[in-house]
């Protein structure tokens, strides 16, 4: 009995651990290859959908596990008895006829019915995932949800996505109790069918009575073996099911080890042209030249940029002007490497930032991008100015960019400091705040080539203009190029080439002066209606 007891202990800690070891792997390898995704992805898959398959779905597929070891317990149960009371005991015809035959019709209905056991697990994931990525959502922005009164509704919402997670787990109970009552349905039957035939062989003359005495206690233990592994066989689909989804991006990504890493080569082309000191001279600034690019969101039919070709030479500083939705944050998005070009080329140095992943890479790692919407994670100030390849920074540099970024002048009246929360995606700052952390951290890597999109539209009057002055000062070297994608007119005044995008096309590009003195009719347009006017600050 203490052996039994200690063996079932060892049974019990070595499964959990071996399930707590596989759910860690798999964590790692699912986070791994979801953070490397393309962007696109995440256009058609929501966040919440996949943090809830991160936590729920890996637990449930290491569970797999549990079920296996049932299964193959009962394997070698089920041969063990088989052998011993079949094989050696009966003959071939009786055998086949007797035992295999219903055996095997049990297996051929078990093995169909799990299939669709796995298919509604499936789809009952799918469902919750939904739901929770719901949830999920309407809590992060639970201040949008209170400012429009809206608890009730979002209850309505969320409560009709729960019934259909109801609807598809009832199915799920119905053909978990529907496999069940078929193995015990058949298992009996079954034990009927052989009693009925050792009674025959016994009256026949066939077999002894002792010999059918054994033979029923084998096929019992045979056939609660069978039961056994199809329950775990159901159970497995029914994992397999509701972690399906985690394993077609784990299959889409192959192994962690298969990916190109940042590899030696990349490194040290990033660090070359980072300077390890911030005395050191800044490398020459990118030249970027967009060649016939044509691109289409992967989520919308709709194309955005439509041939579009840009020269911006090493050091320029370019503002990019054009009617809402005329595509210029697409621009931006490209250029950092976010999304491939449907057609086209966009060169950065002499380099088809996308013939490859590593050239992307290198080419990130040259930008300083700050985009429409500041978006900062639950770290202290100085830590989100510090946020990426910090091997790259020293703390004059972060200190530097955060005084340049005037970031000191809000950071310096809190309590903390620079070591203050920034809270939930920054919710603890104010817009203008949010933004000059967002040009801090851009700074803090010393680019060779800065991306403005709108970046300074959230600040006040006076905030702008701090920043535009520490920004004119950083550029006024000339040791970076500057794309300014924007609607003021203030922006425009430390830019001294202006292109204008109109429906996916660059449609007039040259020197500031110029292309005032001259505009177009898509910028005379905008100068006119979007109050982008010549005279608006000035
Ligand atoms: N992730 C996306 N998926 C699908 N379509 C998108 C996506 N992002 C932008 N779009 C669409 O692409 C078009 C261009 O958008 P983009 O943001 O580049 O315009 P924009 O010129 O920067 O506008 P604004 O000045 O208002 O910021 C718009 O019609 C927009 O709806």
């Amino acid at each position: 009995m203490v052996a039994g007891g200690f063996a079932t202990f060892c049974r019990l800690y070595l499964i959990e651990t071996a399930i707590e070891r596989i759910a860690f792997r798999l964590r790692r390898e699912f986070f791994w290859a979801l953070i490397q995704r393309p962007i696109s992805f995440f256009d058609a898959n929501k966040t919440g959908e996949l943090v809830n398959r991160l936590g729920n779905d890996i637990t449930m597929t290491s569970r797999v596990l549990v079920d296996a070891s049932a299964g193959i317990r009962s394997c070698i149960t089920a041969l063990a008895s088989t052998s011993q009371g079949m094989v050696f005991q009966l003959a071939p015809t009786e055998m086949i006829l007797g035992f295999l035959s219903p055996v095997a019709a049990l297996f051929v209905v078990g093995f169909g019915y799990g299939r669709v056991v796995r298919r509604i697990a499936e789809k009952r994931q799918q469902r919750l995932a939904e739901a929770v990525q719901r949830a999920e959502e309407r809590l992060g922005g639970i201040r949008t949800v209170r400012t429009f009164n809206a608890e009730k509704s979002e209850l309505a919402g969320f409560e009709k996505m729960l019934d259909s997670v109801y609807e598809a787990g009832w199915q799920n109970a119905l053909a978990t109790g529907g496999l069940a009552c078929f193995f015990v349905t058949g298992g009996g039957l079954f034990l009927i069918h052989i009693i009925y035939n050792c009674g025959l062989m016994v009256t026949s003359g066939v077999v002894s009575i002792g010999t059918t005495v054994s033979l029923a206690m084998y096929c019992f233990m045979a056939g609660s073996a069978y039961t056994g592994i199809m329950t775990s066989y159901g159970d497995i689909q029914k994992c397999l099911g509701s972690c399906q989804k985690v394993l077609e991006i784990l299959s889409a990504h192959g192994s962690m080890d298969a990916r190109p890493m940042l590899t030696e080569s990349i490194r040290n082309a990033v660090s070359a042209s980072h300077p390890s000191h911030p005395s050191h001279p800044l490398h020459p600034p990118l030249a970027v030249k967009f060649e016939n690019v044509h691109f289409t969101y992967p989520t919308r039919p709709t194309p955005v940029l439509q041939g579009l070709n840009l020269d911006i030479p090493a050091g320029a500083r370019v503002a990019l002007l054009g009617r809402s939705g005329s595509g210029k944050s697409t621009v931006a998005l490209l250029l950092a490497g976010l999304y491939p070009p449907s057609e086209g080329k966009v060169i950065v140095d002499d380099r088809d930032m996308y013939a490859d992943e590593e050239t992307a890479f290198w080419v990130r790692s040259q930008l300083g991008v700050i985009s429409q919407e500041p978006t900062l994670f639950a770290l202290t100030i100085r830590e989100n100015v510090e946020y990426g390849d910090e091997t790259q920074l020293t703390e004059q540099t972060v200190l530097e960019s955060i005084a340049a970024a005037h970031v000191n002048e809000f950071a310096d009246h809190l309590p903390l400091g620079l070591d203050t929360p920034a809270g939930e995606r920054g919710q603890a700052l104010s817009g203008g705040q949010k933004q000059r952390v967002c040009i801090a951290r851009a700074l803090a890597r010393r680019p060779r080539m800065l991306v403005f999109d709108e970046a300074t539209s959230a600040l006040d009057l006076r905030s702008e203009r701090l920043v535009h002055k520490a920004l004119k000062e950083v550029l006024s070297s000339g040791d970076c190029t500057c794309l300014v994608i924007t609607h003021r007119m203030s922006a425009l005044e430390w830019c001294d080439h202006v292109a204008v995008v109109h429906e996916g096309r660059v449609v007039q590009y040259g020197k500031k002066s110029e292309v005032l003195k001259n505009p177009c009719a898509a910028l005379e347009s905008i100068l006119r209606k979007d109050d982008l006017l010549l005279n608006e600050e000035t």
